[in-house]
């Protein structure tokens, strides 16, 4: 699909993001593609998948976008989503639309600013369409400059005093959005929990919106219940 058809085909939806690490409790082989299957049936426009592995099985039962990503710890540097070009090269040899990467100014493990990354990406590979994660309007103006094709900020919650860690910020939204007028569009992705959320973020100016917990990681969303009505003593996790 061609980036501006892709964008159009996304445009004012709901992005899924079907992820499943193997110590979640939801964890079994293939609950991914039945992640992708249940949010192709509820009607989202596109798929958020992470590895190669899940996103070649979901690229095998649907057509619609794939966000690809690829989360690698290695313990040295707090970059993970994509953090370098083999991953990359592998997030699209598996079949991904668009490709993740963590766009911060943090510092990778290479030594060099994370969003550096888009460069190489768009000499490598011109015709793929790239998603900046970032966790604040700065960062957004940097990967804007470096030639990415949308920002959302799902690192916010990595900020050094993000407002909430399991809630979303909209007066970040709205400064991303006004930052990146001139440039392109804008995601609204973390920790969406409500779909009159997901309506407030389209008002905004969103291009379209990303949810992943509270759809595809249910001890997640069980755990935002408990920490309310009983004060559930298992801290919400910063990293997922
Ligand atoms: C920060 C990070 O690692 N975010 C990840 C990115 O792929 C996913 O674990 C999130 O589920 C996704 O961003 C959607 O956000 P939320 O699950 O809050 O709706």
């Amino acid at each position: 699909m061609k980036k501006q058809e892709l964008l159009e085909s996304i445009k004012g939806g709901l992005i899924v993001s079907c992820q499943a690490r193997k110590q979640d409790p939801i964890y079994m082989p293939g609950i991914v593609v039945k992640m992708a299957e249940s949010a192709i049936w509820g009607g989202a426009v596109g798929l958020r998948i992470n590895t190669p592995e899940d996103i070649q099985a979901v690229r095998k039962i649907t057509d619609i976008p794939i966000i690809g990503l690829w989360k690698i710890d290695d313990g040295k540097s707090p970059v993970f989503i994509t953090p370098n070009m083999n991953a990359v090269r592998e997030v699209i040899q598996a079949g991904a639309d668009i490709v993740a990467v963590d766009a911060t100014n943090r510092l990778n493990a290479t030594g060099e600013k994370a969003y550096t990354i888009i460069e190489l990406i768009k000499k490598e590979f011109p015709d793929i369409t790239v998603l900046a994660d970032i966790r604040n309007a700065d960062e957004a103006k940097l990967a804007w400059n470096c030639g990415a094709d949308l920002v959302a900020p799902t690192l916010y919650r990595f900020n050094e005093q993000p407002k909430s860690i399991d809630s979303p910020d909209f007066e970040m939204l709205a400064e991303i959005i006004h930052v990146s007028k001139e440039y392109g569009p804008v995601l609204m992705e973390g920790k969406i929990n409500t779909p009159e959320e997901a309506i407030q973020s389209l008002y905004l100016g969103a291009h379209a919106v990303v949810v992943g917990s509270a759809i595809t990681r249910p001890h997640i969303t069980t755990l935002r219940f408990t920490s309310k009505i009983n004060k559930y003593e298992k801290k919400m996790p910063l990293r997922y």
